[in-house]
């Protein structure tokens, strides 16, 4: 007999919560568990199925995150860095493997996640798609392979809805660039410009966001030099992509060693 991991999914409302828990009921490695929210929220009590606009699935939306994680061998998190910091905790007092999609947290953030890690897998990475995962592969070579006499800007644009800037994925796609050049992204990085801003460094890697409608997710990173550029470019045009990741790691994670892991160890990049 083969054991089918339990999920539980975290913002189980979200445009991501939703499309995770579709994944998970389209697959057959893997079942629901859980459904979290937070307390207030109008779906808790419900069944998650019926919240949804479907069918009753069997699972109570619940704002008690470790009643839900206590039967999970998995739980998969797109929130908010607060909450994804209280779930880690959680998941680590559970067993369970932690799968984090959630960005914009800050360095004190993600080294508040090493206790937890101790305990448990965590698998976190700003953008859980393969492709994505193999573009931050090609911007390091890229970036390894040209002089600084090119120029690296990373552009990002989301829906309106989107909170945190840089996105996840374009620092994961800066950190490449500058892993590829030899140099600390931190030290080189231009977040934002307006103003008399001065001429452009030589060496620094640029970012700029753009915020619309609904678009999904697209980044570019463009490598320009006086007479050429290279544009790498990603654009997604489904979340299910970044869901289908995420289910990938949960059943990566089970049965390895307590640890922090990215999306490069789950596709063996
Ligand atoms: N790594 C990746 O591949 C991807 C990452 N993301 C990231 O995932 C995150 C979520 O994105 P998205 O789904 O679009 O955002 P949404 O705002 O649609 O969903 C977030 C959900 O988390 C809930 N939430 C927030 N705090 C808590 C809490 N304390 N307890 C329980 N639930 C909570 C929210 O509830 P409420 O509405 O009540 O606030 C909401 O339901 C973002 O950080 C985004 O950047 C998104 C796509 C891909
Ligand atoms: O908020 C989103 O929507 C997305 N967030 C991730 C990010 O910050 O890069 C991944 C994806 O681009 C969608």
């Amino acid at each position: 007999m083969t054991h089918t991991p339990g999920i539980a999914v975290t913002g189980a409302s979200g445009r991501m919560g939703q499309m995770l828990i579709r994944s998970i009921l389209d697959s057959d490695q893997a079942q629901l568990v859980g459904a979290v929210e937070r307390k207030g929220h109008a779906w808790i009590g419900q069944d998650v199925g019926t919240a949804m606009g479907g069918k009753a699935l069997g699972v109570t939306v619940t704002d008690e995150p470790l009643e839900a994680f206590a039967t999970a061998q998995a739980i998969i998190d797109f929130t908010a860095p607060e909450a994804t910091l209280e779930f880690a905790t959680l998941a680590a007092q559970a067993r369970a493997v932690h799968v984090i999609g959630t960005t914009g947290m800050s360095e004190a953030q993600i080294a508040a996640l090493k206790p937890a890690a101790r305990h448990a897998v965590i698998v976190r990475a700003g953008n859980m798609s393969l492709g994505v995962n193999l573009l931050t592969q090609l911007t390091k070579r890229v970036a390894a392979a040209l002089d600084d006499e090119f120029d690296i800007e990373i552009v990002e644009s989301h829906h309106r809805h989107k909170v945190d800037a840089p996105s996840g994925t374009a620092l994961m796609l800066g950190e490449a660039a500058a892993e590829g050049r030899g140099v600390r992204l931190e030290e080189v990085a231009d977040r934002g410009r307006d103003g008399i801003t001065g001429a452009r460094q030589r060496g620094h890697i640029g970012f700029a966001a753009l915020r619309a409608g609904d678009i999904v997710g697209e980044h570019d990173v463009l490598f320009a030099a006086p007479g050429e550029r290279i544009v790498l470019r990603h654009v997604a045009t489904d979340r299910a992509v970044f869901a289908r990741g995420a289910l990938r790691a949960a059943l990566w994670g089970q049965g390895k060693p307590p640890g922090e892991y990215d999306m490069l160890d789950v596709l063996g990049l």
